[in-house]
This record gives structure tokens, sequence and C-alpha cells, in this order.
């Protein structure tokens, strides 16, 4: 049996507050929601034995900066909380790169990102550099990083916490306790796939092509990652694709049907088509413990599963390579339309800070702590506008970075026994 060598966080389950529980409210974990022991953190021994860990921070573009800011401050004051020391080192990427460096990716940021332990990305991309040539775009830059540090395992927990029940469109009854795993293929599929470009055919027509391949290698990989996260959640595993349609689709089935049953087989495992799952998503999303899909569908599935949490501003992400540092990413992008204006919800980005201390560097307890400060900023009924409703504090993005920090003052924190 192959081994699967990865970093924690794709082998655990979804953060402290997993399973639809108050964040902050118990030490202990909920069923199914166990948090593995994994000796195969890129975190060196030193580092953290000492606590003292190198940080690349990419700001990127639109709203990057302003939610990166709110993101360190709660990392340097629980930092200092806990003895943590953090060396910080800020990078270009993206369409800040394109301006600053001629390059959304320069070679610098990522050497530094691979020297670190651990990296936390905002976001990219603009109106500004929508129609640049693809070797120019923001968003070229962000796959070249990820697959530069060959993070291929995206974990994005979609969990809708008890004071954000009725802050979904759709109805409590519906959105109320979802706890749900996405894992996403991140650096292959048609975002990789060659050839690509734009042509001309005989009739004149312009036309364009993308390819969607996946190995078997690259199948096999995220299937595992996938079968050992939903084996320390509920045992559930749900495989979307469009076998119905795509070879590569009918690939991808066979392998993950193959890895199941010959190395998981206590792990239930069904099939869904992507279209089904979209709005199986939306219908009924408590029949899903973790999924498992390509890099395309789980750009897209995610998007769907953040409207369950509220907001796109409330999911974080932790990508995982076999061996070098994670990449910790809010699901959302640059928002350019709300970019300057202090109205971004912090929290993704936050919370994605929390998963770096968790699964990137081991400090779990730190990491607790900052998600009990997010409950408790809930809980006091403070919101950004993406969640506002009546009866709530409207705040924005700065405001609420303060809340987090005069409750982190006043927090417990969480043990958890890993
Ligand atoms: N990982 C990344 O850096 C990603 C970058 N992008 C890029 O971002 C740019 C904008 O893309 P969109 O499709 O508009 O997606 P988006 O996720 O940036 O925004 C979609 C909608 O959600 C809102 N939103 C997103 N994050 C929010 C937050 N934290 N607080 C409050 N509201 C928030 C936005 O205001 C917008 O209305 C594009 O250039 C795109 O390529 C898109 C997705 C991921
Ligand atoms: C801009 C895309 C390449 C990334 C994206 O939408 C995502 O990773 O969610
Ligand atoms: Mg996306």
């Amino acid at each position: 049996m192959a081994m699967v060598s990865l970093n924690c966080a794709s082998l655990s389950s979804t953060f402290a507050f997993s399973s639809g529980r108050k964040l902050g409210s118990s030490s202990r974990q909920s069923p199914g929601t166990k948090i593995s022991k994994c000796g195969c953190m890129k975190v060196t021994a030193a580092a953290q034995k000492e606590r003292s860990y190198k940080v690349t921070l990419l700001p990127g573009d639109g709203i990057g900066p302003e939610i990166l800011s709110v993101a360190v401050d709660v990392m340097r004051a629980v930092a200092e909380r806990e003895g943590i020391k953090f060396e910080f080192t800020e990078k270009l990427v993206g369409g800040a790169a394109v301006d600053g460096a001629g390059v959304p990716l320069p070679d610098d940021t990522l050497a530094t990102c691979r020297a670190s332990d651990a990296v936390l990305l905002a976001s990219i991309g603009g109106y500004k550099w929508d129609s640049n040539p693809p070797h120019l775009k923001p968003e070229t830059g962000l796959l070249g990083l990820r697959a530069g540090l060959g993070v291929f395992a995206n974990l994005r927990p979609v969990t809708v916490l008890p004071q954000l029940a009725d802050a979904s469109p759709l109805k409590r009854e519906v959105a109320e306790g979802v706890d749900i795993m996405v894992v996403r293929e991140l650096i292959g599929g048609i975002y990789f796939g060659e050839p690509r470009g734009f042509g001309v055919n005989e009739s004149g027509h312009r036309y364009a092509y993308n390819n969607m391949v996946y190995s078997t290698p690259e199948i096999d990989r995220i299937a595992r990652v996938a079968f050992e996260t939903a084996r320390k959640r509920q045992g559930r595993l749900c495989s979307v694709d469009k076998a119905n349609v795509l070879q590569v689709s009918q690939l991808w089935r066979e392998r993950v049907t193959a890895i199941g049953k010959e190395e998981y087989p206590d792990v239930e495992l069904s099939h869904m088509y992507v279209d089904n799952a979209a709005m199986q998503l939306v219908r009924n999303p408590k029949q899903f413990d973790t999924i498992v899909t390509g890099n395309l569908f789980g750009d897209i599935l995610s998007d769907i599963s953040a409207q369950l949490s509220g907001s796109i501003g409330m999911l974080p992400s932790s990508s995982m390579s076999e061996s070098g540092p994670g990449l910790f990413e809010p699901i959302h992008g640059s928002a350019p339309d709300i970019a300057g204006q202090d109205k971004a919800n912090p929290l993704a980005q936050v919370l994605s800070a929390a998963m770096l201390l968790k699964y990137g560097l081991g400090e779990t307890k730190a990491a607790e702590l900052i998600e009990a400060a997010v409950s408790a900023a809930l809980d006091k009924g403070y919101r950004t506008g993406d969640l506002m409703s009546s009866g709530k504090t409207l705040v924005g993005c700065k405001k609420m970075g303060e809340i987090l920090l005069e409750t982190l003052e006043t927090t417990s924190p969480v043990t958890v026994s890993l």
C-alpha cells in the first residue's frame, strides 16, 4: 500500500469548530473531527522547539492587503501571548507583482516561500490586469505559486457557525450543522493542461482551447488524502466528477474506486456527477461529509458551498504538498468591487492564519485562541457588510480586527490534545 506522507492539515479534519460546534466552546474534539497525530510537517524540529517560525506574507491585490493586515495583527497578538516568534517576510504576487516587478510571480517570491515554514496568502487579481496577456495575469502568478510549492491538496472546510446559521440564503434547517470538507486537487486538471491557447480555424473563426488532463499518480495522491481525511471525519467520501461525458473523469472514477477498494474499505465511497453535486449542495448539504474533486469542479463547488456559511468571506483553506511548506489562503478572490473601502470581511483570512498555526506549524493552542476570538466577536453581534442582518452591529474590516484583538485579550485558550 502506498503511503500518504503529507502535512497534518490534509490528514486532519476541519478546524476546531467543525461539526457546527461553537468556536472555542470546548476543548474536546467533536465526534468525527479528531486531529491526527502526524509528524510530517515541513516545519523543522528546531523551529518547533524554539517556537520561532518564518512566515511569508503575500498580500496580493484588491482587499488582500486590508484583510492580511488584520490577520497579521491577530497572529502577532497571539504570538506575544503564547511565546511564539514569527519572522514575517512580505513579498509580491499577482497584479502587485506585475506592477512592481514586471511578472506575476517573481523568482524571489517563490524562493522566499519555499524557504519559509508556512505561507499566508491573501488574494490576487483585479480589473486593471484583466486584459493582460496570460503571462502577465495575476492568476498566472497564483497558479505558478501553487505549482511551484507543489501544493496539490487544497482543503476547504465548509462550516456553518451557529451564530451565522441565519446568515445563509438557505433556510436555517438546511444550513445549520453543515460540516463538509472539500478536498480539491489544486495543481492539475484544466487550469494546468497543455496544449492551450488561441487559434484561427480554416473558416477564419477564432477559437480557444484548454485541456483537462489527469494522470493516475495525480488522481491517486489526491484520492489518498481525501480517504485519509474522510476516515478521520465521518468516514464518508463523495467523489465528484463528470464521468458520464469526460474521459478524464472516467479515469478519475476508476482510480478513486480502486484506491477505495484496495486501501480504504472502511470508508464509504460514493460518486456524483458535478452538476448534480452543485444542486445537492444547495438542496441537502448535510448529506455530505468529505468531497473529493478536481481543480475546476472544486473551485466552483467550494464557492457554492461558501454560501451555506453565510458568506465567502468566512471560508479559509489550507493547501499542502508532499514535503514543503503549506499555503494558507481564504477561498475568495480579491473582491475588487469593495477593495479599499474598509468593507471586506477579514475572517476567512484570520481563520486561514489559524489553520496555518494549527496545521502548518502545529501551534494548536494559538490557533484555537484565534478561533475562539472569531466566535466571540460574532457572539457579540459584530458583522461586516456581507453578513449583516437586523439587530447586529455593522463594522468595517479594520474595526473587526480591533474587536478580535480586544477579544483575544480576554479569551481563554482552548486545549486540544493531539
Ligand atoms: N485565490 C485568489 O486569489 C482568487 C482570486 N480571484 C480573482 O479575484 C478577482 C475577483 O473575482 P470575483 O469573481 O469577483 O471573486 P471574489 O471572490 O473576489 O468576489 C466575489 C464576490 O464576493 C465578495 N467577497 C469576496 N471576498 C469577500 C470578503 N472577504 N468580504 C466581503 N465580500 C467578499 C466580493 O465583494 C464579490 O461581490 C478576479 O481577478 C479573480 O481572478 C478569484 C478567486 C480566487
Ligand atoms: C483565480 C483562480 C485561479 C483561483 C480560484 O478561484 C480559487 O482558487 O478559488
Ligand atoms: Mg475560486
